[in-house]
Parts: structure tokens; sequence; C-alpha cells
């Protein structure tokens, strides 16, 4: 018997729920391990709190004597609930959080010690973070890279220790993290945003981008998690029958929220509380044992930190309830993948939100501004906003179960195309007063009926319309929203600078009114920009066709998707708004498509072994078993044998055939695996390992599968698809 497998299953019937107690209300505790405002008039001087305000609001630099005073009051309080150490937290291009914790103790001679955290160590630090992917940024002999305070973003306490959100760039300066671009995306889009506002309100001073996240996952019980090799290596399996009952029914999906699954996620949301992170929906998502989560929008930065904070959290309080989390875009073939849909707008700190529409005609004229403006940005730069979302995981995602294709377009429902149907047809050159009126009243001023009106939802578009946001829904479950957030901030940023600047030229050069010129340009903009809007069923095979007649890309494996990133539009993007020099931006690059190869290399290798050194055996063990049967038929019924052993016969052919297939798939992916390893070119590898290597995955997976169905349950070592997906 297959001890493991059968051993998980049966740990599952012992298990005791754990008791999740909330004695106290949730907004009582919402950010009670944050050094949140409240807590820092509380633990600063006057001095320090208004500079810490200041940084926030305006970016404005910290005078080093006061960091001192800060990071002594931040100390006094992080020491007052329990903590014992620090450390900044980082997000470095694996992906994953980082943290090095360093303990307050310090000793001062004589014996004697202290707590001490100086100025110095929160505003910078130089961790000997020498092994993050640098893309040769950074030589390993002159390795020094360091991490520098995001005072944006609040300081956080994690078990007994201080987290500082931090950025974290090289001895040079080029960064080395999400979170820097990220940021200087920010300040781009701040700035253009505010340039453009200023046509309809003067007060406007800063506009801060928002982002509302919405997490998918799977959670599955972690002992059959561990039984299978695959999961625990990729998060995902390599193979696995599906069960004959699978999503079919969609009894799953807003179901009731299983018993295990809802203690889990009570005592995730207790944590967030704490955490500050403000956990608002929780729900069964499509596929058995996939669920979602999703905030409260939050300023962009801040959010990021929160969603790849959220995921590490995830993964701890899942210990405690003896659950994996799986983070994967696809962790289970013929079901439902998890996205990661980023909820996107642009806020002024008057409290407009520049993509929901406003009460009188001139706010709407603000809105169709910034909305226009966006549909040209993704237009001009759909191919960079498909490699966002490039990942080796999300390849598997796209195109099909509700998760957008590989083509990037937009849509913006019936209504509103309406609008811009109208639009289109402004006259060229200065509008009569007539026009004006009538646009005012009949198409400008109607729209916050329309979109009250608007209820379409399009489950297969990449970067949806919905009321008073855009949702790109093509991002990946695993994926950090930084990157999406970097690109979607810069490409809107580049728009409305160069908008600005048509305006204005109007203005001057042909003595137009702002409306006028605004109304022109935005009309340039609709007609340019058609080609990206897409109303239909993004999965048929006619949109594959009607797009590439648009001249859309549609790059449907990671190493076609990144070769943008490195292309001269995308470096000069990069360059004008500050976001990114050139060396940083071709080193994300080249790190991509090297965890894209080795991420493949990796499944390739767990795969060949999972499959002759788990799978093969084990059919081999059943058909010995058959041949016992047949040889003690013979021995019993003589010749008459045929015929009450023809069905085991066949097996055992059946089943040596599937061997033999496996065996010289896996031979002749091996070999594919090591020409691809010679390859040095990174570019060349990465799509070695596409086209040469992976093909076999399903060449693999398929005679595995089919021997899945014939083996003796009893004798099958790889936990299956019912198990994984339906025991809680
Ligand atoms: N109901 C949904 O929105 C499903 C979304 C889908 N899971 C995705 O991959 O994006």
């Amino acid at each position: 018997m297959s001890t493991l497998r059968f051993h998980a299953l049966k740990q599952i019937y012992n298990l005791k729920p754990v008791l999740i107690e909330e004695k106290v209300r949730r907004s009582e505790i919402f950010g009670a391990n944050v050094f949140k405002e409240s807590t820092m008039r509380q633990y600063l001087t006057k001095e320090a709190y208004d500079s810490v305000i200041d940084a926030n609001v305006n970016g404005s630099k910290i005078d080093r004597v006061v960091a001192d005073h800060i990071s002594t009051g931040m100390k006094e309080w992080a020491i007052s609930k329990g903590a014992t150490h620090y450390t900044h937290w980082f997000q470095p291009l694996t992906g994953a959080t980082a943290e090095k914790h360093d303990a307050f103790f310090e000793t001062i001679g004589g014996g004697l010690a202290i707590e001490k955290f100086g100025g110095g160590q929160l505003v910078q630090q130089e961790p000997d973070a020498s092994s993050f992917p640098n893309g040769g940024i950074r030589n390993t002999f002159e390795a020094r890279g360091y991490t520098a305070w995001d005072p944006t973003s609040p300081a956080f306490i994690v078990g007994t220790t201080l987290c500082i959100p931090t950025v974290f760039v090289s001895y040079t300066g080029e960064a080395l993290d999400f979170k820097t671009p990220l940021l200087r995306a920010l300040q781009a889009v701040d700035s253009a945003s505010v340039a453009v506002c200023k046509y309809f309100d003067k007060n406007v001073k800063r506009v801060n981008a928002s982002l509302g996240w919405e997490q998918e996952y799977f959670l599955i019980d972690s002992g059959l998690a561990m039984s299978r090799p695959d999961i625990v290596l990729t998060g995902r399996t390599l193979l696995g029958h599906s069960p004959a009952k699978g999503q079919q029914l969609d009894d799953h999906y807003f179901g009731t929220i299983p018993n295990r699954a809802l203690d889990y996620m009570r005592d995730l949301e207790t944590e967030c509380m704490l955490l500050g992170i403000p956990v608002k929906t929780r729900h069964n998502e499509v596929a058995p044992n996939q669920f979602e989560l999703a905030p409260i929008y939050d300023e962009a930065n801040l959010a990021v930190d929160h969603n790849s904070l959220l995921m590490d959290i995830m993964d701890r309080i899942a210990e405690r309830h003896k659950l994996k989390v799986l983070f994967h875009e696809k962790p289970f073939a013929g079901v439902n993948g998890s996205g990661k849909h980023n909820n996107w707008s642009l806020t002024t700190n008057t409290g407009v939100n520049l993509l929901g529409p406003g009460k009188t005609p001139m706010s709407n004229l603000q809105f169709l501004t910034f909305f226009i403006n966006t549909i040209k940005a993704v237009h001009d730069n759909e191919e960079l906003l498909r490699a966002a979302i490039a990942s080796a995981g999300n390849d598997h995602r796209l195109g099909a179960n509700e998760a957008p294709p590989a083509i990037i377009s937009v849509f913006i429902g019936e209504q509103l195309t309406k609008v811009l149907d109208e639009l289109e047809n402004v006259t060229d050159g200065k509008l009569s007063p007539e026009e004006k009126t009538d646009l005012k009243l009949n198409v400008v001023g109607k729209i916050p009926d329309v979109l009250l009106d608007n209820t379409d939802r399009n489950r297969t578009s990449p970067f949806a319309f919905t009321g008073n946001k855009f949702e790109f829904r093509a991002v990946g479950s695993q994926a950090n929203c930084a990157n999406p957030m970097t690109v979607l901030n810069a490409i809107v940023a580049k728009q409305l600078i160069d908008f600005k600047k048509q305006v204005d030229a109007l203005i001057k050069k042909d003595d137009m009114k702002k409306d006028d010129a605004i109304f022109n340009v935005l009309r340039e903009y609709i007609k340019k920009s058609r080609n990206i809007l897409f109303e239909g069923n993004g999965y048929g095979e006619e949109w594959e066709k009607e797009a590439k007649k648009r001249g859309l890309s549609n790059n449907k494996t990671t190493p076609e998707a990144l070769k943008v990133k490195k292309s001269d539009k995308t470096v000069k993007l990069y360059e004008d708004l500050k976001v990114m020099n050139r060396i940083e931006t071709i080193a994300r690059y080249e790190i991509e498509m090297d965890e894209y190869a080795l991420r493949i290399q990796i499944e390739g290798r767990v795969l060949g072994d999972i499959a002759r050194n788990h799978v093969v055996p084990t059919a081999v063990r059943y058909q010995n078993i058959l041949i016992e049967n047949v040889k003690g038929l013979k021995d019993i019924y003589g010749d008459d044998f045929k015929n009450l052993a023809s069905e085991q016969m066949n097996l055992i052919e059946e089943i040596s055939g599937h061997i033999e297939s496996i065996n010289s798939n896996v031979t002749k992916m091996t070999d594919e695996r090591r020409t691809a390893n010679k390859i040095e070119d990174i570019e060349e590898k990465a799509d070695s390992y596409c086209h040469k290597v992976k093909p076999y995955f399903e060449k693999i997976r398929y005679n595995c599968d089919k021997l899945e169905l014939l083996v003796d349950d009893e004798l099958w070592p790889l936990t299956k698809y019912r198990e994984l997906l339906f025991t809680y």
C-alpha cells in the first residue's frame, strides 16, 4: 500500500479544528500592530511626527537627527508590544518578501546591556543580500546593496519582529527590488495627473493611484500536499487524472464555506486586522477548494506591500490549520486557475476619483479625459502590459476558465461605447456653442445615469472598466502587484504628459478654448485607440483572427511576451519617466527570462523523477500482480486460462505500452534539458525550455494519467485529484 498517501488521508479524520475566538470587534484591533498615525502621535515628538507625515504626503526627506527621534519612538512602541528584533522588510526580485532580523539588544561594556535602535539603523542598512537576482547589476565580489526606509508605508510587527518597509538598491543606486520602480512610477503618474487636473480644478495638488487586489488561492490539507513532490517543489500538480466530479456543477462557487476553511479565514483575517490590512470579502471560488479574499482598496504602494505581506501571513497561518495555500495560477489541470485582479484608479487629494463620473458636465469631462487617456495608454502599450503579467505559471492560466486570453484588450461596456461613438464625431477645430451645449447636456452630462445602469461584465476581458475603476484581470495569483502596477502607472503617466502637451499646443497655437482643445484631442485618441476596444468573447478563435488583423500582439508564452521589455521603446519610456534606467530595465528582463527557464527546468526534473521513480515502479508492481494472477489461472485451468485471463493480459500489455512511452519521453525530455542547459544566451535558453523541453510535459503526463486509471488504487502513491480537491 502506498503509505504516505493513505497515512495523510487517515490523519485528516483525526484532525481537531483550531478554535478561533474573536472577543473584540475588528474595528478595535485594526492596525494594533502598525506604527500608524495615532500611535506615532503617542510615541513621537511633534517634530518627528510632522516630519514623517510630511515625508508621507509631500515626499520630503527626513533629517538624520529627526530620524533618531523617530527610531527611538518606534523602538519603545515595538518593545511595549513584545518585539525583540527589527528588520528591514523588502521585496527583492525573487517575488517573495525578504527579512534579516537584528536584535535591539546591545552590550555597552561592564557586563551591561541595553535595547538600542538608532536613526541610522532605521533609515539605511547594508544586508549581505548578495544572492538575490540582480541581472548582472552587482557582482558578488562587490555585492553591496542596501535597503532604505520607505516612510510612505508604515512599520509593523509580525510576531516579535518590528518590520520596516524598505526599498532595496545596489550600491550604485540601481533598483534591485519591486518597490523602487513602483514608487517612481507612482510619482510619475502623480505629477502627470496633477498637471491635467489643473484644467478642471486648480486646487488639486496630488493624485494617488489606488489599488484593490483580489487574491484567489487554493487551500489543500497540508498532509496531502506534502505527499505530492510536484506540489512541494513546484506549487502545482504536474500530473493527476481529472476526477469524475470537478467543477461541472458549479456547486462550490459562492457556496457555504467549509468549516475548516472558514476557521482558517477567520484566523487570517484577525492577523490582517492587527496588521492594518483592511480585508473585507471572502468567498468560495469556482474550482473545488478554491477561495478568494479581497481588501478595501488603498493607495497603491501600501496595497502592494499589504498583498506581499498577506501572502506571507497566509502561509504562516495555514501551518497552524495544517493547510497548504497554493498561490500558483494553475495548480490543477481542468479546473479554474487563480488570478489576482488588480482594480486600479486615480484619486485626487481633494477626494475625487478620476475614473468615477462626477455630478457636473465639467467633472464628467475630467472623467472622460482620464478614461480615454487610460484606454489610449493601453492601446499604445498593450504588449508591455502583457509582459507585465507574464510568468511560467500564468501561461497555464491565460485563455480559459474565466481568465483572460494573452491578447490585451479593453472592455468598456455598451453604454460607454456609445459615449465614445458620439465623442468621435465632434467637430474638428473649434466647437460651436450649440454643439458644446448639446455635448454637455446629452453626452457628457448623461454619464452618471449611464454608469448606474452599466452592469455589463466580461470575464474574458484582461482589462475591464467596471463603473469607477479599471480591473486588470490578467494579473496572476502569484504575482507581486508592483510589476503590473509599475507598468500601468508608467504608461498612463506618459500618456497624460503627451495629452497635456497636445491640449496646450491647441490652446496656444490654434487659440482654442480649453474644453474645445480637450474635445479635439480626445476625439483623435478615440479614433486611434479603437483597435484595443473589444466587447466580445475573448476565447473564440475569431477574436484571435480579428486581433491579428487589428495588429494586436498575441504572445502566448512568457519568453515571447517578455521580449518587449528590452525594446528601445520600453527603455525610453522608463528613462523619460525616471522609472528605471537602461541597466535596470535590461536587468529585469534578464532576471525574468532566467526565472522562466529555471522554473521549467525544475518542473522538468520533478516530472522526470515522479514519472520514473513513482509512477513506473508502481505500474510494474501492479503488472507483476497481474502476471502472477495469469500464471495462477494457467496453473488451475490449463489451456482454458486464456479466456479467463484475457482482460488481465490486455492490461499487462497496455501497462507495458504506457511504461514504454513514459520512459522514452522522459529520456527525450532529459536530453533536451541537457541541451538547453548548455545554452549561454538567456533568451535562447528560455526559448529552448519553452519550445523543446516543455512540450514533453503533456506527453509524459498523458501516459501517467492513463496508468492512474489502470493501476490498483491501493498501490497508487500519488494523492489523487479527488482527494486533493474534495477533502477538508
Ligand atoms: N469568478 C472569477 O472572477 C474567476 C476568475 C478566475 N479564477 C481567474 O483566473 O481570473
